[in-house]
């Protein structure tokens, strides 16, 4: 819809035939965001090589543990000068690769063809078309500003950003700490809480962009702290909810069967915490979301835990 608003024609690849054909009907998918009319621009195909014809830019939005699989069906069905875009938010279990170097990997693109778009863009207000910021982050500019060109519409302000691995990493790790902010509001606890975890989420969010070559300015802006805030302030984020939901009490298999969208940080705080771990970076929070998410320990034991660690300065 963005893209179509801002003068694209856009051809979407979507697995599920009733799908495809309901959007090329009706204008809208009836599953996801069933209150937007797409534009006319906007049409739909579960064919990959009819997406893929002739497209100067694609845009890759699957859940990140299957971009890998997905994109080597792909990769052969690309022009040769095509630039990749990621939208995705995780890291890949395993490699602890961000998405943008699974992309280079898979499709054997130079990194100036690969680009990430993020920031504060919860999907619902995209949708209704409210006014937000967003970052488009490549190595090189000019394909930015190609891309910036190509999503700037009158409620859509893209910026660009050289910083891939610094909006990347904003991106992914957002996710991780929106958990534990849920956990936090599901188990009651307040505003005091959930801004300790917000700007101490911040803190280790980029140390780890230092210790990884990311420019720490990036975190102060949309990628980082922009996207931080709208996630773990919105009830509209999965993540964010995922984490309220085990906060009050549901057992990990209950708040699953309750999650019907991707919330990246369930998976990604394992990769998350194992580039923490690869990189010689303390990531508190991250530990504790994945001891709570995945190794069954008790919120309230974990908060305990996490105000006991001995006492420090700020930076
Ligand atoms: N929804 C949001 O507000 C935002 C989402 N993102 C990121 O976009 C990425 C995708 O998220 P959403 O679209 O929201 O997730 P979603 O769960 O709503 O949709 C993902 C889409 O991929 C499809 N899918 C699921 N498994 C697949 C597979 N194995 N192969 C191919 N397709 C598959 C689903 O059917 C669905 O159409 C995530 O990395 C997320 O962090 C980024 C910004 C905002
Ligand atoms: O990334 C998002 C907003 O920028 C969406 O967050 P959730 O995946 O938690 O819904």
């Amino acid at each position: 819809m963005v893209l179509a608003d801002a003068g694209c024609e856009v051809t979407l690849w979507g697995r599920r035939p009733d799908i495809a054909a309901a959007i090329n009907t009706t204008r809208t998918n009836p599953q996801y965001s069933s209150e937007i009319t797409l534009p006319p621009a906007v049409t739909a195909t579960t064919d990959p090589a009819r997406a893929a014809a002739g497209a100067e830019l694609v845009f890759l939005a699957v859940p990140s543990q299957s971009l890998r699989a997905n994109l080597a069906d792909w990769a052969p069905l690309l022009r040769p000068d095509a630039v990749l875009v990621s939208l995705m938010k995780g890291v890949e279990l395993g490699t602890a690769k961000r998405m943008s170097e699974v992309i280079e990997e898979v499709a054997k693109v130079d990194r100036d063809r690969v680009a990430v778009l993020t920031g504060p863009n919860l999907a619902a207000e995209i949708a209704a078309r409210q006014p937000a910021a967003a970052v488009v982050a490549c190595r090189d500019e000019a394909a930015a500003r190609r891309i910036q060109t190509a999503c700037h519409t009158a409620y859509y302000r893209p910026y660009t950003n050289t910083d891939v691995i610094g909006c990347e990493l904003g991106g992914a790790v957002k996710n991780v700490i929106a958990l534990a902010v849920g956990i936090a509001g599901g188990m009651g606890l307040g505003d005091n809480t959930k801004a300790s975890l917000i700007t101490r989420g911040l803190a280790e969010t980029t140390r780890l962009g230092l210790a990884m070559g990311a420019d720490p300015y990036t975190f102060a802006g949309l990628a980082g702290m922009g996207d931080l805030v709208a996630t773990c302030s919105s009830p509209l984020s999965r993540n964010n909810t995922f984490g309220h939901n085990l906060g009050r009490g549901m057992s990990l298999a209950e708040t699953i069967a309750a999650t019907s969208q991707t919330a990246e940080g369930v998976k990604s705080c394992e990769s998350v915490a194992d580039l923490a771990r690869r990189h010689g970076v303390d990531m508190p929070i991250t530990e504790t979301v994945v001891d709570i998410v995945h190794n069954g320990k008790p919120p309230v034991v974990a908060v305990k835990e996490l105000m006991s660690r001995s006492a420090k300065p700020e930076r």
